[in-house]
This record gives structure tokens, sequence and C-alpha cells, in this order.
């Protein structure tokens, strides 16, 4: 098992320094004494999850896995926002190609994320709107920080979640709660987040949220690691598998639905009324 040996580790920590220094848009540092690897999502300004973002993303992911990692960190650069979810600028106009691959490897980062056999933790330490709920929400647990926002805010944007963010949701913050803010997109200050169980600890500070992150993860240190992942698997398999089967279709929907003029339409109202950055005319 890796990590069992001072020279195992030391090679993981070189092998992911390594990795880190290829891949701009996601830093990641590995603690050598915890064996615990902290992924930092770092594009400028607000981590909009674009194509090269998410590609790196699931990259990480993937090198994590295979290099059996003991539990992940995920969190942001920025000390305002976590991730502002899907670029919307990308979304507007787009390209079908380059549409069809962003959605597909954000499919792909849900599985690899909500999927992995390692504990992870999201330290939320800004905004988190739509994909950037869904980064916290593929995790096992989310340690905020206060006067931020989070949520899926689809339905204000003007389409409806994916099934398995929706699955997500709900097996987070059960059935009637997931109801009420999905179809409303309501965005949660962290103290409501709090409440309804969308984050599980608020912190004041982010070396605070590192801190109750690394607890959290060191639960783990005397569970078996298969004993961990094999009930995870159980517990979020099916979720999981209901989205292989329909990868393809969905992404043939997604296309369809983003490159409609009546999406268009709403997408630019959206742009021009929410975001300073407005769109050329
Ligand atoms: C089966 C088929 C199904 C089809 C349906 C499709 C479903 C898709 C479903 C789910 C997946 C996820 C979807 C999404 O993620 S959609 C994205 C939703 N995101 C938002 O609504 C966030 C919008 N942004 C904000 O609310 C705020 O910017 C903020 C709270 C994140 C931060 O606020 P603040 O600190 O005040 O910063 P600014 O507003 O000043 O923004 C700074 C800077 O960043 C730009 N920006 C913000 N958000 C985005 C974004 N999402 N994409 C691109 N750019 C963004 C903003 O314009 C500013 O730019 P600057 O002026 O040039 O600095």
């Amino acid at each position: 098992m890796a990590f069992r040996t001072a020279r195992n580790l030391a090679y993981f920590s070189n092998y992911i320094r390594n990795y880190s220094t290829n891949g701009p848009l996601v830093n990641v540092t590995v603690n050598e004494k915890s064996g615990f690897a902290t992924a930092t999502l770092q594009r400028p300004s607000v981590n909009s999850l674009n194509l090269e973002l998410l590609t790196e993303i699931s990259h990480t992911l993937q090198q994590l896995e295979k290099n059996k990692c003991r539990g992940l960190i995920l969190t942001s650069a920025s000390n305002k926002v976590f991730s502002a979810g899907l670029d919307l600028f990308e979304l507007h106009k787009p390209n079908a190609d380059k549409i069809k691959q962003m959605w597909s490897t954000l499919q792909e980062v849900w599985i690899k994320l909500y999927g992995s056999s390692y504990p992870t933790v999201a330290v939320v330490n800004g905004h988190a709107p739509a994909g950037g709920c869904m980064l916290a929400l593929s995790c096992e647990y989310r340690v905020m920080l206060n006067n931020f926002i989070i949520g899926l805010n689809e339905a204000q944007i003007g389409f409806s979640a994916p099934m398995w963010l929706i699955d997500g949701m709900r097996n987070t913050i059960g059935s009637r709660q997931a109801e009420f803010a999905l179809t409303a997109g309501t965005l949660f200050k962290t103290e409501e987040a709090l409440k309804i169980g969308l984050v599980d600890e608020v912190a004041q500070s982010k070396e605070e949220a590192i801190e109750k992150a690394e607890k959290f993860l060191n639960k783990f240190a005397k569970i078996p690691p298969h004993a961990r992942s094999m009930t995870k698997a159980a517990l979020r398999g099916a979720n999981i598998q209901a989205l292989v089967r329909n990868k393809d279709e969905e992404v043939r929907s997604y296309v369809d639905f983003v490159t409609d003029s009546q999406f268009q339409d709403s997408l630019g109202e959206f742009i021009e009324l929410n975001l300073k950055q407005k769109l050329s005319k």
C-alpha cells in the first residue's frame, strides 16, 4: 500500500510536485506527515469551470486515485470564491464540440470525486454557487467559512440541475429540503447551509477550516481503507452507475439544450443582470 514507507511517501510527494508544476489551474500539495493531499483551485478570478479547469481537476483526481491518496482537501486559492460554477461566458454562443467535451468532463469529475475510494473534504473558503456547490457536494464533508453563499441556483438561470446532481443534493440534505432548495434555486448563506445540513461545520478562518478537515480525515486512520471504500461505493454506487449508463445521452441533451436560442437568450439576460463583466455585443 502507498505511504507505508517513507520512500513511498517521498516518491508520491515528488510525483505530485512534478505533476503540480504541469497543472497551473490546480495546485496539489501533500502533507508528508499525514499523507493528505490538498488540491487548490486557482483559475483567476473565480475558479469558473471551463474545459481547461475541469480537465485539470479530472486528471488530478485520477492521479490521486492511482497513487492511493489517504485523503483529499479541496479548496480555493481565492479568499472570496470557492468556485463560481460553470464558466457562463463559455456557455454563451458556444462551439458545440467544446460544449460537448465540457459537459462530458464535468460528468467525469463528478464520477471521480463522488466515487473516490479515499475520503474527501471541501474547505469552502468562498462563494459556491451551482457547479461550485457541485464540487463541494461531491466531497464527503464540507467545512465552510462565514459570510458566503452556497447552493444550486440552476432554476434561477433557466434550467434544471442534472439528475446526478439532484441525487447528490438529496443524499446530503434529504428529499424535502432538496425539493424546496432546487425548485427555487436557493443560494444559502453559510449559517443557513449549516442548519439544513448542506455544510457540516463552519470555520472562522481558512486555517481553522483546514484543521477541521484534517480532523475529519483522521477519523478514518484506524478503519481498513478497503472496508471504508467498499462501504462508500455501496452507498454512492447506484447514483454513479445511473450517470454512467446515461452519460452519452445526457451529453447530447445538454448540447441541444445549451445551443437552443431560448436558453441562449435567458443566459444572456442572466449575465447582463448578474455579472460585472458584460457580453460583447
Ligand atoms: C440533460 C440536459 C441538462 C441541461 C441543463 C444544464 C444544466 C447545468 C447544470 C448544472 C451544473 C452547473 C451549472 C453552473 O455552474 S451554471 C453557473 C452558475 N454560476 C453563477 O450563477 C454564479 C454567478 N456569479 C456570481 O454570483 C458572483 O460572481 C459570485 C457570487 C460567484 C462572486 O461575486 P463577487 O465576489 O462579487 O465577484 P463578481 O461578481 O464581481 O465576479 C468577479 C468576476 O468573475 C466573473 N464571473 C463570476 N461568475 C462567473 C461565471 N460563472 N462564469 C464566468 N465568469 C464569472 C465576473 O463576471 C467578474 O468578472 P470581471 O468583472 O472580469 O472580474
